[in-house]
């Protein structure tokens, strides 16, 4: 099975590649739409929306991916922040509490004129210790938030501020890498079938 990361984000090609996934990259120019309401709803959208920004340029049968993670705190969603500013507002309004990370996958299969489309999620619980405002200035400080969701990396200077999750934590990262493999060997399974 050929497999497409539409995907411009370093730590899904490494979670793919440690995964041992054999896969190209090609990034569309997707603009991020929402119209859904619901945390789940909207990674699901947009992971959709970015398989499909690509899969007019792949020539030939590919199982595309896209997806997208967000934060969610009480009934507000996080994506990543406009500036230090939005950063600082993001961190204090995560520190010392519990909130919902999403991540959003699409496989978009192109066989022939055919297109079939699975979305699905994973939801991740995050509890985090209290941060001072001196720390959150001297994390914001490291450019880390800037391309991330909610403001943080756990995979990197953030990971000292997460006490504990409940979930997966690749999900955090922004790839449920082992709710993935699943879909893709039952899509897998369902082509032997009709073959
Ligand atoms: C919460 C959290 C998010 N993130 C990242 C995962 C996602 O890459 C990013 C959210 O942005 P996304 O819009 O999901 O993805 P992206 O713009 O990085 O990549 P692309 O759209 O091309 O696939 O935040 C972390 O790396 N660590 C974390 O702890």
């Amino acid at each position: 099975m050929r497999i497409v990361l539409a995907s411009a984000s370093p730590r899904r090609r490494e979670l793919l590649e440690q995964a041992g996934i054999d896969f190209e990259i090609l990034i569309g120019s997707t603009r991020e739409c929402i119209t859904k309401e619901e945390p789940e709803e909207i990674v699901e959208e947009l992971s959709l929306a970015k398989a499909k920004g690509v899969a007019e340029a792949v020539t030939g049968d590919a199982v595309i991916i896209g997806a997208d993670t967000i934060v969610a705190k009480g009934n507000k969603v996080l994506g990543k922040p406009k500036d230090a500013e939005d950063a600082h507002q993001m961190l204090a309004m995560l520190q010392g509490e519990k909130h919902q990370v999403y991540t959003g996958v699409t496989l978009l299969q192109k066989k022939g004129d055919e297109k079939i489309i699975r979305s699905f999620h994973e939801r991740t619980d995050v509890f985090m210790t209290s941060m001072s405002d001196q720390e959150i200035e001297a994390y914001i400080a490291t450019g880390e938030p800037f391309d991330k969701a909610g403001s943080y990396g756990i995979q990197g200077r953030a990971g000292i501020f997460v006490e504990r999750i409940e979930g997966d934590y690749y999900n955090v990262v922004g790839l449920p890498i082992s709710r993935l493999c699943r879909e893709l060997k039952s899509l897998e399974a369902e082509d032997d079938r009709k073959e």
